[in-house]
C-alpha cells in the first residue's frame, strides 16, 4: 500500500485499519489521522511512538493493560485479536504442555503482582524459551525501568503490524 493511499482515507477508514496497531488502542491511530499526510512507513510510526512516548506513567500502564497476557485465558478462549493470536501463535504459545502453561501462569501472576500491569513482550521476535526467560528475569525489575522497557516492546509489535498492513498488497485490491 503506497503511502499517498494512507493519506487519502477518511478517519473513518484510517482508524479501521490502523486501529489494533497497538493492541486494543485505536484511540492512538485516531489522535495521529490528523497529522497526515504521512511521508512514509517510517514517519507514521515515529507519530505513533511520539504519542506513546507523549502519555505520562499511567497513560503508559493503561496501553500495557490492554494487552493479553501470553498463553492466557484469551488465548484458551479464543477471544485473542487477529493479530494478538498469530504472533502468540507464532511463539508457540498455543502449543505449551501443561507445565509450560502453569509456568507461564505462575509467572505471569507474579509480574502483574508486583507491577500492577501484564509482562509484555514482541512475541513475533521470541520463542517460547526466550519469553519463560525474559519474564523471568525482567521480573526482578524495578517498576520504572520495567515499565519503560515494557513500552519498548510494545513498539516492537506496533511496528511489525504497522508493517504488516502497509507492505502487505491485501489492502490496495481491497
Ligand atoms: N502480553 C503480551 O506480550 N501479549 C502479546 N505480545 C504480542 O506480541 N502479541 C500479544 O498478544
Amino acid at each position: 500500500m503506497e503511502i499517498n493511499v494512507v493519506n487519502a482515507l477518511t478517519y473513518e477508514d484510517f482508524v479501521k485499519l490502523f486501529g489494533n496497531v497497538v493492541e486494543k488502542c485505536p484511540l492512538i491511530s485516531a489522535a495521529i489521522w490528523s497529522h497526515r499526510p504521512f511521508k512514509d512507513l517510517a514517519d507514521l510510526e515515529a507519530h505513533v511512538t511520539e504519542f506513546i512516548d507523549s502519555l505520562p506513567d499511567s497513560g503508559k500502564e493503561g496501553i500495557l493493560r490492554c494487552h493479553p497476557d501470553l498463553a492466557g485465558r484469551d488465548l484458551q478462549s479464543g477471544t485473542l485479536t487477529r493479530e494478538s493470536q498469530e504472533e502468540q501463535s507464532q511463539a508457540g504459545m498455543n502449543t505449551l504442555d501443561s507445565a509450560e502453561g502453569l509456568q507461564m501462569y505462575r509467572l505471569n501472576s507474579e509480574y502483574k503482582e508486583r507491577f500492577g500491569f501484564p509482562f509484555v513482550i514482541c512475541a513475533r521476535l521470541n520463542n517460547k524459551a526466550d519469553i519463560v526467560r525474559q519474564l523471568s528475569e525482567r521480573l526482578k525489575n524495578d517498576r520504572g525501568p520495567e515499565r519503560e522497557r515494557a513500552i519498548e516492546e510494545v513498539k516492537k509489535i506496533c511496528s511489525l503490524r504497522l508493517r504488516n498492513i502497509v507492505l502487505s498488497d491485501i489492502q490496495t485490491q481491497t
